[in-house]
Formats: structure tokens, C-alpha cells, sequence
């Protein structure tokens, strides 16, 4: 089930990507609708992260191609905003809470020009957005997981852009810190943006997003949530993955019961 939009803010078509010549996304196609909130979905190892770094340009590409607001990324680059995941970055690098909100203003500078007040006055007010006023001058080295998560929103924020690309931005944050986001999140939505999240909880993927990916190296299902999150086109992406598959449906009607894929222990 893969739906198409016209006039999309974000299109795939026939994408492919390897790691050293193993495809691991093939011939994915999919078109996004403008101010939508959108889940990618599957098991590890799907190529969820692969798909939103394609997308990104920051991987070479086997075949097809990725249109942003109908443009290339070069053309575009501004209007498009990443957040990889947490434990991609060295968090150890000496800066601040303000420094790194300030980077998403970067995009604005001229070559050889530094940020100044204005810049300095969005980053702090992207701080504010999402609770972290007061950190502002803490090292980030400094910070616990979840306000990490929350000052790399910030730099996003700060970025003004009309799509976001976001690496599991839920992971290792607690219950208020998630709630907090999405609110955020749908504030963006409301303001035109379209928001592409990687996310791993089943049951509040339906109450976050409407519009949902449903992935396994290739695409399984791309569409309005309530059409897409359903115990078949679920079945289909997990296959045998999920514990207690068979009760799936009986799951996603029932609230408090997180069908969450366990991360794997990293080495
Ligand atoms: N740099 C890399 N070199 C080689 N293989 C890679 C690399 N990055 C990812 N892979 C492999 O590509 C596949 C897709 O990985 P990807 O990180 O996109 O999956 P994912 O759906 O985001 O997984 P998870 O839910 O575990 O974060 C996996 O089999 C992974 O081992």
C-alpha cells in the first residue's frame, strides 16, 4: 500500500543504497504531503537511518533520485534540517548549549561571516522552545541524554527550515522530555513543516503521526497513519520479529502496552 500525493514536499523514487556494494534500501519510492507529521517505522537493521541519510545526500546512491520542494538538495539545502541520532556525536566536544543551537543560524551566514546578536538571539530562543533557557552556557559534554536530545532540536529550531529529517529523536529521553517534543513537534506542523521522525513505539505511532513508512529494506507501505499502521502491513514489516505478532491488533487497541523493539547492545 503505498500512497502518492501530488505536489509532494519530499520525493523518493526508485532509491537504492548499498554499504560496500550490500544493498540494504532498494527500489524505494514515496511521496510525502506538505505540514504532515511522519513516522518511519521497522525493525533494526530496516535501513530507517540509511533512508533519512539518503535522503540527506549524505550517502552516494546505487540508482534514482530525492526531490525536495520539487528542487534538488543542493538547491534547497536550507530549507532541509537533520538531527542525527544522539549517539552519532561526540558529545565530549567543548561547547555549549548556546554553540550548538547557534550552529543551525549557520545556514544563513555568508562565507567568511560570524554569527552575531540576531543569530545569538534565535539560538536562545530555540533554547527556550524546548526547556533549555537555562543551560544555555552548560557544556554539552555536561548535559544528560535527554537535554542533549532537546538542545539538538534546538539547533533545528534555530535552522527555521520546512522539512525535518529526525534520527530517533525519542530515544533515551523519559515520558515528559517524549511529550514535550511531540507537543513541539506539532507546533511545527501547525506552522506549515513537514516532520519525518525515525520511531520505534508502535502504540504511540498512532497518536503521533499521520502519515506513516513502513520499512524493511525495501517499502513495505507508505500512507495516511490509520490506513497504514494496520496488524497486516505490520505483520508484513516485522515479519516474525515481533513477540506476540498474532495479538498485534488486539495491542495496538489497547493503551499502556508499548510493542517496543528492543535497540540492540551496541559492542
Ligand atoms: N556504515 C555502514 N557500513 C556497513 N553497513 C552499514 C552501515 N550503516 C548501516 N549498515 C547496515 O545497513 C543496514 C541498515 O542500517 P540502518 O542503520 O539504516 O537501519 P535502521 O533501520 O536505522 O536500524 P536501527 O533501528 O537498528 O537503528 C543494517 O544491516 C546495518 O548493519
Amino acid at each position: 500500500m503505498i500512497q502518492h500525493v501530488t505536489d509532494p514536499v519530499l520525493e523518493v523514487h526508485d532509491l537504492t543504497v548499498s554499504y560496500q556494494r550490500k544493498p540494504v534500501l532498494w527500489d524505494v519510492d514515496l511521496t510525502l504531503p506538505h505540514k504532515s507529521l511522519v513516522g518511519v517505522i521497522g525493525p533494526n537493521g530496516a535501513g530507517k537511518s540509511t533512508l533519512i541519510k539518503a535522503i540527506m545526500g549524505l550517502l552516494p546512491l546505487n540508482s534514482g533520485y530525492v526531490q525536495l520542494f520539487g528542487k534538488s538538495l543542493d538547491e534547497i539545502r536550507k530549507k532541509v534540517s537533520y538531527v542525527p541520532q544522539r549517539e552519532s556525536v561526540d558529545w565530549d566536544f567543548p561547547a555549549s548549549a548556546l554553540d550548538v543551537a547557534m550552529m543551525g543560524t549557520y545556514g544563513q551566514l555568508g562565507l567568511f561571516s560570524r554569527p552575531g546578536a540576531k543569530q545569538k538571539q534565535q539560538a536562545l530562543e530555540a533554547l527556550e522552545k524546548v526547556g533549555m533557557q537555562d543551560f544555555a552556557n552548560r557544556q554539552i559534554s555536561q548535559l544528560s541524554g535527554g537535554q542533549q536530545q532537546r538542545v539538538f532540536l534546538a539547533r533545528a529550531l534555530a535552522q527555521d527550515a520546512d522539512l525535518y529529517l529526525m534520527d530517533e529523536p525519542f530515544a533515551g529521553v523519559d515520558i515528559a522530555t517524549e511529550t514535550a517534543i511531540i507537543e513541539l513537534l506539532r507546533q511545527m506542523r501547525e506552522a506549515g513543516k513537514t516532520v519525518v521522525v525515525v520511531h520505534h513505539d508502535l502504540q504511540s505511532a498512532q497518536d503521533y503521526f499521520d502519515w506513516v513508512i513502513l520499512l524493511n529494506m525495501r517499502l513495505v507501505a507508505s500512507g495516511p497513519t490509520a490506513e497504514t499502521l494496520t496488524p497486516a502491513l505490520l505483520e508484513k514489516t516485522y515479519g516474525g520479529r515481533l513477540t506476540e505478532l498474532s495479538r498485534v491488533s488486539e495491542l495496538l487497541h489497547k493503551k499502556n502496552f508499548p510493542i517496543r523493539e528492543k535497540k540492540p547492545v551496541r559492542p
